[in-house]
């Protein structure tokens, strides 16, 4: 059993000083939360936490021992273990040699043990994570590939494990498993630190929590019993912020999006909908439900099969290219296939897709492109030294921000497809993300959003398509659309969760029940 605690930690990079003297004690058998906004200093702490960064001034403490790491190894050697938001792995290898990375040599030889096969999959199974130990990375899911993370860690003994929002990517499924194995792990009086953007996990998981703020600790809490949302948003913006989604009645115009028995090569039968101008379409859906397919089907990232899709009535062929000249765009949730270009400014990347509109004989008008950047940084405040900040330095959820603002600054919009449009963003921004697609439904694009936060799409919506295992299996309107009457739709047969569950993470009650 061990204490960690942070002694006035600091850190400052070029123009940014992300961490000011923050302190914050982890405590043996219990789950302490991170939270802030995007760019608050929570990724920075953790990774000095993990040795990947040192820290300019303060201390590290483990049992009352100064400690100082300069690799992940150190950190692991003295019995910490971070997971960090992108995972690191090798895709190539199998699980087994992924859990002993960098122990191999020394314990088992190269040679791949039997014994040792035994032994490591007996303490999974034991652990309540059986794993296939032969399966290689990259055919996992990053839900899979991320209990590999964690059981490396428990493999190795680490008495301290730190998680940087960990379920961002997660299935339901996966989500309820990581849930159980935290309290397993607290109860087995490890000190876990949890940093994440949602608000129920928060709640469901932490006893304790520490508010940053532009690299300051603005709140303490010692316990969250008996401390409302209220509280914690209140400290980590500055303000209150009620009815985030800000949904009103608009009027909706003719259908512009008619999408009839479409199908490719990953969808698992053919799917038909329809969305108005000016409408706000949510899909919802459990992890894998196959709503991303489809609208990637419709958009043309994926071949079509069959079907056909109509935009204000003349077809759209399956093509990006042709897509995207139509006005019909996407915003993948997975912001590296997105393209997002880390050695370029803030606002180069948010200018890319509409360099065409802004050039002209063939020079790029520099000057609106920075008025664009600029306006978009207010809006979504996005915490960057100005336009010209190199996007690779910004915070995930700042990055993140930059690429909605790629998407929500287009010129020639009709449709715009958001696939998880706040995924890892803090709450005053997501406000901020929902106003700006409002806006864009008055002026009467047509948005359709896929979201697994329930929440957002009941928020958000004025229809919703509830998809399950490929196909669709409802559409309500929103007056129809409860929490239960959507859950009932989107669970398989006999898995709905209780029709009075509180949500969002139907899945954090879930993993409780
Ligand atoms: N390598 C770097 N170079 C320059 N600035 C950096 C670097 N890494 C982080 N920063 C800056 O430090 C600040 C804190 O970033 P950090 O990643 O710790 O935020 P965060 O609270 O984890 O945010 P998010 O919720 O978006 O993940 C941000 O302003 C960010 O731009």
């Amino acid at each position: 059993m061990s204490q960690l605690e942070f002694r006035q930690i600091a850190k400052q990079f070029p123009g940014v000083r992300a961490l000011d003297g923050v302190s914050l004690c982890l405590r043996p058998g219990r789950v302490h939360a991170l939270m802030g906004e995007n760019g608050a200093g929570k990724s920075t702490l953790l990774k000095i936490l993990s040795g990947d960064l040192q820290a300019d001034g303060g201390e590290l403490l483990l049992d009352g021992q100064p400690q100082r790491y300069h690799s992940a190894a150190d950190a692991l050697a003295a019995g910490v273990a971070v997971i960090h938001q992108e995972l690191q792995y090798v895709p190539e290898m199998t699980v087994f040699e992924n859990l002993l990375l960098g122990r191999l040599p020394q314990r088992f030889g190269f040679v791949r043990s039997a014994t040792a096969v035994r032994e490591i999959a007996a303490r999974l199974q034991a652990m309540g994570v059986p794993m296939d130990l032969a399966a290689r990375l990259k055919d996992l899911s990053t839900g899979q590939r991320q209990m590999v993370e964690i059981c490396k860690a428990l493999l190795r003994d680490a008495r301290v494990i730190a998680l940087d929002e960990p379920t961002s990517s997660l299935s339901h499924r996966e989500a309820e498993q990581l849930f159980r194995l935290v309290r397993e792990l607290r109860a087995a009086g490890k000190a876990l630190v949890y940093v994440s953007h949602r608000m129920d996990e928060i709640f469901a998981l932490c006893d304790s929590a520490t508010v940053l703020r532009d690299g300051r600790s603005v709140a303490e809490f010692d316990s969250l019993q008996g401390i409302g949302r209220d509280a914690l948003v209140q400290a980590m913006v500055g303000r209150e912020i009620s009815d985030v989604y800000g949904w009103a009645p608009r009027p909706q115009g003719a259908v512009r999006l008619q999408v009839s028995g479409l199908h490719s090569a990953r969808m698992k039968s053919p799917a038909s909908f329809e969305a108005r101008h000016g409408e706000i379409l949510g899909f919802f859906g459990l992890v894998g439900a196959g709503r991303s397919e489809l609208l990637r089907a419709v958009y043309g990232a994926d071949t079509r099969l069959q079907g056909q899709v109509l935009l204000d009535g003349q077809p759209l062929a399956g093509e990006v290219g042709r897509s995207i000249a139509a006005g019909l765009m996407f915003c993948s949730e997975d912001r590296k296939e997105d393209g997002i270009v880390g050695c370029r400014s803030v606002a180069e990347n948010i200018n890319i897709s509409s360099r065409r509109h802004s050039a002209r004989w063939g020079f790029v008008d520099e000057a609106a492109e920075a008025e664009m950047a600029e306006r978009f940084i207010k809006r979504l405040r996005i915490r960057c030294s100005g336009p010209e900040q190199e996007i690779q330095r910004l915070s995930g959820g700042n990055q993140q921000k930059a690429l909605l603002a790629r998407w929500l600054s287009e010129q020639a919009l009709r449709v715009l497809i958001i696939d998880e449009p706040t995924r890892g963003i803090d709450i005053g921004a997501k406000r901020e993300i929902y106003e700006v697609l409002h806006g864009l439904a008055d002026q009467g694009v047509t948005v359709i959003i896929i979201s697994s936060e329930l929440p957002e799409v009941l928020g958000l919506a004025d229809r919703i398509v509830v998809m399950r295992e490929g196909e669709i299996v409802g559409t309500l309107a929103r007056e129809q659309a409860s929490e239960a009457a959507v859950l009932q739709l989107a669970f398989p047969a006999g898995e709905a969760p209780p029709a009075a569950q509180p949500l969002p993470m139907s899945t954090v009650e879930l993993a409780a029940a």
